[in-house]
């Protein structure tokens, strides 16, 4: 594991590797070009390190990436740390049986999609994505993964109860992250240097999401406008058993 120090060196490279584009696509909105980072092989690497160094050993099955730029994270990630690649896609990309989520853009609104059975109900998974603007995305695919739930709940035949406390405990941590992303983050894109620099870890911490705690479990971590959520999807599946 590397030093702090070597650790911040990181961090300020993979930080100014990034451009930011004033008024792309539309007037107001500070783009994040990552297509920067990635020409920067040293910085590109350090990315994907960071991560790797953090979520190895975690017991991570499943990193989940978001379309597009999720695929290019993602992936590396997920062969270093010995999980499966899972992609949640744009609508009507992938060809199996999928679920999928609506969610609100920064400009725009959007969905995404993950073909059923890609995530079974106790897996641990990760997701990626190149950033946060309005959190609309990250908190759409937690719901999503959350959904992992609903399906196992109904090839086991037990709906009803599990099923209305499923949605309730889902509605009610989600909307919690989603609110208060939203307020923390303001209108506009943040990059990792003041997310880091407490708002969402602070976020986190103030709604007592403690990562070694035995509950619904966020770990939020973002280098060089990279995000993740660390999703803990077997606490849950452990609930429901104990409410039946
Ligand atoms: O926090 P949010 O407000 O939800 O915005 C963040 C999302 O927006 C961007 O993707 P975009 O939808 O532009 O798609 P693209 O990667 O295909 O360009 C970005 O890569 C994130 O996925
Ligand atoms: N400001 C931004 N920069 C890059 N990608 C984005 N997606 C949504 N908002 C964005």
């Amino acid at each position: 594991m590397a030093s702090e120090d070597a650790q911040d060196h990181r961090i300020a490279r993979i930080s100014s590797a990034i451009r930011v584009i004033p008024d792309f696509p539309k007037p107001g909105i500070m783009f994040q070009d990552i297509t920067t980072l990635l020409l920067d092989p040293k910085a590109f690497k350090d990315t994907i390190d960071l991560f790797v160094e953090r979520y190895k050993g975690k017991n991570i099955s499943v990193v989940a990436g978001i379309e597009a730029r999720g695929f290019i994270f993602g992936p590396p990630i997920a062969l270093a740390i010995g999980a499966k690649f899972v992609p949640m896609r744009k609508p009507n990309k992938l060809p199996g049986a999928v679920i999928s989520q609506e969610y609100a853009l920064e400009y725009g609104t959007d969905k995404i999609e993950m073909h059923v059975g890609a995530v079974q109900a106790g897996e641990r998974a990760l997701v990626i994505d190149d950033l946060i603007a309005t959190g609309g995305t990250l908190c759409a695919a937690i719901n999503l993964l959350g959904r992992v739930f609903f399906f196992s709940l109904s090839e086991f035949g037990r709906i009803s109860i599990c099923f209305f406390f499923l949605f309730f405990f889902s509605f009610f941590s989600f909307s919690l992250l989603l609110v208060d992303v939203r307020k923390r983050l303001g209108p506009h894109t943040t990059n990792f240097l003041s997310v880091v620099d407490g708002r969402l870890a602070g976020c986190l911490e103030r709604l007592a999401w403690d990562s070694e705690r035995d509950y619904v479990l966020l770990i939020n971590y973002l280098a060089a406008s990279v995000s993740c959520i660390y999703l803990e999807v077997y606490v849950t599946w452990s609930l429901v058993w104990v409410c039946v």
